[in-house]
C-alpha cells in the first residue's frame, strides 16, 4: 500500500470525467476501508492538477467525448498513470475512463484518437447509442453476484487478445461487441457501468480493496446498499 498504512485513492480529472457521478465510487472505496479500521487518503485531482504515481488504486469515470480528449492528453502527458499501472497499482475505469486508457478511441468528427494503451481494447461508434440499466454476470474473478448501473455511451469497445471481458451481458447493452461488458488486464479494469458502480455492487468494491491490500477483508452487511441492488435489479426484472 504505497508505503505506507494509509490506502491512497486518486480521483483522476473529475472536473472533466464528472459527468455521471463516477466520484461515488471513491467515497465507497474510503468508507469500506473505514469500516474495516484501514486508513485512506483521497487525492483528487482536477486537470491541471498532477496526477500522483504512488496511489494504490484510481478511479476515472465517465465523461462527454471532448472532456476525454482533453483528459487523455494531459495523462499521456504526464505519465503517471502508466507508471502506476506498471507498478502494480488497481485502476477502475469507467465508461470515457475505459475508452481513453484503452489503445484508441473514435471521438467526434470520426477522427481516430490514441489512447493510453493500459487496457487492449479500442472504442469505435455504435449505430445507436445504448442508454440504460445494465446488468452483468461478472467472470468468477469477481464472484457469483450480478453487476447492476446504467449506462449512457455511443461507443462500441472491442477486446484484444490482452484482456478479457468484466462478465457476459444479462440486460442491456455494454461493450456492444459478443453480449459482454468491460474488460480486465491484471488489476486495470474497464467498464461501462454507472452507478456509481461500486455503490450499486459492494462485493465487486472489495474485491479492488483486497488487490490493494493484500488480505481478504471481513465482509461487511449494509442493509440500504442491498436494498438499493434488489431495487434495481428487479427494475429491469432479474433477480
Ligand atoms: N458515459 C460516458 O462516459 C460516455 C463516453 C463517451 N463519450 C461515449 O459516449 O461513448
Amino acid at each position: 500500500m504505497g508505503g505506507t498504512s494509509s490506502v491512497r485513492i486518486a480521483l483522476v480529472f473529475p472536473d472533466l470525467l464528472g459527468t455521471y457521478g463516477d466520484r461515488g465510487n471513491v467515497a465507497v472505496l474510503a468508507e469500506r476501508l473505514r469500516l474495516r479500521g484501514v486508513d485512506s487518503e483521497v487525492i483528487e485531482c482536477n486537470v491541471g492538477d498532477f496526477v500522483p504515481a504512488d496511489c494504490d488504486i484510481y478511479m476515472v469515470g465517465g465523461g462527454e467525448d471532448v472532456a476525454q480528449l482533453v483528459a487523455v492528453r494531459h495523462l499521456r502527458r504526464q505519465g503517471t498513470l502508466a507508471a502506476a499501472v506498471e507498478r502494480g497499482a488497481v485502476v477502475l475505469a469507467v465508461c470515457a475512463g475505459m475508452q481513453i486508457i484503452g489503445t484508441s478511441f473514435v471521438g467526434t468528427e470520426g477522427v481516430v484518437h490514441g489512447g493510453l494503451g493500459l487496457l487492449d481494447v479500442s472504442t469505435r461508434p455504435m449505430p445507436k447509442r445504448a442508454i440504460g440499466e445494465l446488468v452483468v454476470r461478472p467472470t468468477s474473478l469477481f464472484g457469483d453476484e450480478l453487476l447492476t448501473g446504467f449506462e449512457n455511451h455511443g461507443g462500441c469497445t472491442y477486446l484484444g487478445p490482452d484482456a478479457s471481458p468484466l462478465g457476459a451481458v444479462v440486460s442491456g447493452v455494454g461493450n456492444g461487441v459478443n453480449g459482454v461488458d468491460g474488460a480486465v488486464q491484471g488489476r486495470v479494469v474497464g467498464t461501462y457501468l454507472h452507478g456509481p458502480c461500486l455503490a450499486r455492487n459492494p462485493r465487486f468494491a472489495d474485491k479492488l480493496l483486497t488487490w490493494v491490500t493484500g488480505t481478504e477483508l471481513a465482509s461487511l452487511s449494509i442493509p440500504e446498499v442491498e436494498a438499493l441492488r434488489a431495487e434495481r435489479l428487479r427494475a429491469v426484472g432479474v433477480r
